[in-house]
């Protein structure tokens, strides 16, 4: 025989009105910490001219390889996320010296995530702490000090994590393509930005992400003040899609990027597709990336796809692999080395950015070729 049950029999209705305001309000939540705002962090930066110049040569830079009057290779290459700044930091000047020597053929822009989407759980990023905001943003500005191009992901719709001041080119994630709040916020942001296809392989999603990110906006955020606020936007004309694979399979190959081609085509948005070698593509065995880079090199030489081919991302760091952060907390972790997605080695990735500008000498040969045909 169960307890009477009526409509309020498991609530106390001899709570106060403080109790009952307490449970009404965000009963899950354990902590709130408030963050400094974008504004009064952006005022701390030690953003110099140089690295004001650094940003913004690599935005113009991207967007002439989109708009078909560079013939360069984009490739944004770097540890899948940064928790070790210093490491970062030694990665960024082993590749700011190849980038430099590189210049003729690619454009290189580091990967410089501190978010992490997640399919389920797992580390995300170390943004949770203020200093680590102020600490991001010191570091990125060191960064472009050092004239390294950066380039960030926007898995959290705020202006929390890296300063989009710092960015020269972004990413929306292939969990967050479909997403609204992403695209409006693309919509708002000053550098090119590539949307990844879905975790299920869908490119046509990618492609509605671009439409809707090139048109303007009137949408709630939180502005550089830190203040929630409505955002008003005129869109975003350089946005692109990535090709990273999925549940479907990865799509690097040509039959892949001539079918993204057809679809961007029919869609009037812009036949510039970047590859990315990680993820869907290498089935997440970081090795494969070699391949799938060698596959790209092939197409830029030889295939009718040469020419939808804009840029591939590669994550490399300064060790290959990946590691657990253990219980025991982060001191004991191997150095260089990526606490998310398996990475190639820099020792690996040379070889690798090598074949790619291969690749566009070889669609240099094809162009000239095509033109006194
Ligand atoms: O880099 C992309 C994702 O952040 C990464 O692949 C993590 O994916 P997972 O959460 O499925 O491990
Ligand atoms: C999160 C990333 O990739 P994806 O969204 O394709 O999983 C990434 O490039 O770090």
């Amino acid at each position: 025989m169960g307890s009477r049950m009526g409509p309020n029999s498991d609530l106390n209705m001899a709570m106060s009105f403080k109790d009952a305001l307490s449970r009404l309000e965000n009963s899950r939540v354990k902590s709130t910490r408030p963050l400094i705002p974008p504004q009064i962090l952006q005022e701390d930066l030690p953003l110099t001219l140089l690295a004001a110049h650094t940003v913004l040569q690599g935005r113009v830079e991207v967007e002439n390889i989109l708009k078909g009057d560079d013939d360069r290779l984009l490739v944004v290459v770097g540890p899948c996320s940064v928790h070790n700044t210093e490491a970062a930091m030694e990665y960024a000047k082993l590749l700011k010296a190849y980038a430099d020597n590189a210049r003729q053929d690619l454009l290189i822009v580091m990967r410089v995530y501190f978010e992490k989407p997640r399919t389920t759980v797992g580390w995300k990023a170390s943004f949770l702490l203020t200093e680590a905001c102020g600490l991001h943003a010191r570091y990125c500005s060191t960064l472009q000090n050092s004239v390294c191009l950066l380039a960030a992901s926007s898995s959290t719709p705020s202006r929390h994590s890296t300063p989009p001041i710092l960015v020269s080119w972004g990413a929306i994630g292939a969990r967050t393509t479909e997403s609204q709040v992403h695209r409006e916020l693309t919509s708002a942001l000053s550098m090119p930005t590539g949307f990844k296809n879905s975790t299920d392989g869908s490119v046509g999603i990618a492609i509605d992400a671009c439409r809707a990110a090139r048109s303007g906006h009137v949408f709630l955020s939180v502005g550089k003040e830190g203040l929630s606020s409505i955002i008003e936007t005129e869109g975003n004309p350089f946005v692109h899609i990535i090709l990273r694979g999925g549940a479907s399979g990865p799509n690097f190959a040509a039959e892949f990027v001539r079918d993204a081609g057809a679809k961007l085509k029919k869609a009037d948005v812009a036949q510039k597709i970047m590859i990315d070698c990680s993820h869907g593509n290498s089935q997440k065995q970081h090795q494969k990336q070699k391949e799938v880079a060698e596959d790209i090199a092939r197409q830029l030489e030889s295939e009718d796809t040469s020419s939808l081919i804009m840029g591939v991302m590669i994550e490399s760091n300064l060790v290959e692999g990946r590691q657990d952060i253990p219980t025991t907390g982060v001191a004991s972790l191997r150095y260089g080395q990526s606490v998310t997605d398996a990475c190639i080695s820099w020792e690996t990735t040379v070889p690798v950015l090598d074949r790619l500008r291969e690749g566009v000498r070889g669609r240099r040969l094809l162009t000239r070729k095509a033109a006194l045909a």
